[in-house]
């Protein structure tokens, strides 16, 4: 491994999300999600009882959210909006007192020399929207447009890097396939549509940016490099499956205008052939692409698993959430994206693990050894890439604070800063303390 080393301009922050850290989610006038409704459904929410009606009560605690933040010496900070803040019914009339609360975040970290990163879509879908089809309706594009309008002539030029959609591949796997995620749908004839309309969402949400904004935007992904468990033509087979559908369904498009020609294997009959009009559409010149890494899956073929390709476990560290820890997959999949893609600007927007986090020691303190390893591990591989000539921009560390890890409710602590949810008290982590040194020396502390 190569000395770690970064760029002087490395921007390092924290990312969160709006459902999953702020509470009050029907405040001031605001709509319901499909959160909303999901997170209150025993019947869909895997977490029994664990809402967003509180989580991180960030809304009613922004601004000493925001000083600590600058305590820990964050450069940036990447949040979402709650749509149905500013929409309550998705489109039409605008919420005044929604809006504000995220002009006043971003002025406020603006006034603490914080960078602004402002992810439109972060999975919390106005339930309205969802009551008309949601990403299923066509019209769902020009719903997003509007939407990302009005939050482009509110905040453009405060904030500066925008990002149209978080993870498209998980909305529509979790969502609309395998119904773990909001709005809880299980049908394969369903994802695609949903996935074909996110897309053409993010496209039309860039060019109306390219109208009316002046500064940067982007799509984020969630990449997950896939590898295989022998040299097996089967296992190659399965491992492309694999890749095309969680890695290339969603940047190919992006990045080429095409979709791979395995999602038509994959999805058979429930796969529709698309207007060559909306991939030129889909295909927007971006400005970065933010990657959520988290971990990599090794492939065998296996007509157990959906895509006939199942995992193999290794032997290795796995986090609380299954993930194996993998550092290299990161620098596998920076040096892939510019093999592919080409040397556009990269941001990694999510990277972290939930870890089984002891209880807080006599003098306060929350020693979480297996994050601090995770992070400094992942902050090489990174310097890595960056060494081997892609262009990452940035870090994003997820998460700020521990939250409502989605159906898995706020058991899955991602957070370098402890949150204890019955008092709301926020406790730096040690993986907060280290990650306050690789900010102030720029990675030299490693
Ligand atoms: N095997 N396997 N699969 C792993 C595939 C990763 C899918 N989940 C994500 O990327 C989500 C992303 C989300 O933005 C954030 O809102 C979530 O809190 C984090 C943590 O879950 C991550």
């Amino acid at each position: 491994m190569t000395r770690v080393s970064f760029p002087a301009d490395f921007l390092w922050g924290a990312a969160t999300a709006a459902y999953q850290i702020e509470g009050s989610p029907l405040a001031d006038g605001a709509g319901p999600s499909i959160w909303q409704r999901f997170s209150h459904d025993p019947r869909l929410m895997a977490a029994k009882g664990d809402t967003g009606d509180v989580a991180c009560d960030h809304y009613n605690r922004m601004e000493s959210d925001v000083a600590l933040m600058k305590a820990l010496g964050l450069k940036a900070y990447r949040f979402s909006v709650a749509w149905g803040r500013v929409l309550p019914q998705g489109t039409g009339r605008v919420n005044a007192a929604g809006l504000a609360f995220y002009e006043r975040l971003v002025d406020t970290l603006i006034a603490h020399d914080i960078e602004p990163l402002c992810t439109l879509f972060h999975w919390d879908m106005p339930a309205a929207l969802d009551d008309r089809g949601g990403w299923l309706n066509p019209d769902s594009a020009e719903w997003f447009a509007d939407y990302a309008r009005v939050m482009f002539q509110a905040l453009d030029g405060r904030v500066k890097k925008w990002v149209t959609l978080n993870e498209p591949w998980v909305v529509t796997d979790g969502g609309y396939l395998h119904g773990a995620l909001a709005p809880g749908h299980r049908n394969m004839f369903e994802a695609p549509i949903a996935s074909h309309n996110l897309m053409r969402a993010h496209g039309r949400a860039v060019q109306v940016y390219r109208e009316v904004g002046a500064h940067q935007i982007g799509l984020v992904v969630n990449i997950e490099p896939k590898y295989p468990a022998t040299d097996s033509a089967a296992d190659a087979a399965a491992t492309a499956r694999a890749d095309a559908y969680m890695n290339r369904q969603y940047l190919d498009p992006a990045m080429l205008g095409t979709y791979p020609d395995e999602l038509r294997e994959i999805f058979g009959e429930a796969w529709p052939e698309w207007p060559t009009d909306d991939m030129a559409l889909i295909r927007q010149r971006l400005d970065f692409v933010g990657i959520n890494y988290y971990t990599r899956n090794v492939v065998t073929a296996d007509a157990s698993w959906p895509l006939n390709a199942g995992p193999v476990r290794q032997d290795a560290t796995y986090t609380e959430t299954g993930w194996e820890v993998y550092p290299q997959g990161l620098t596998d999949l920076l040096v892939w994206f510019k093999d592919r893609y080409g040397d556009l600007p990269l941001y990694i927007t999510e990277n972290g693990a939930a870890f089984y986090d002891p209880p807080q020691a006599e003098d306060g303190a929350v020693h979480d050894p297996l994050r601090v390893s995770y992070l400094k591990k992942h902050f090489a591989a990174v310097s890595d890439a960056i060494a081997q000539g892609v262009d990452v921009r940035g870090y994003m560390l997820w998460s700020l604070f521990d939250n409502l890890e989605w159906s898995l409710g706020y058991s899955k602590r991602f957070g370098m800063v402890h949150v204890n949810f019955a008092t709301q008290e926020r406790t730096p982590k040690d993986s907060a303390k280290l990650y306050s040194q690789v900010i102030a020396t720029n990675g030299a502390v490693l």
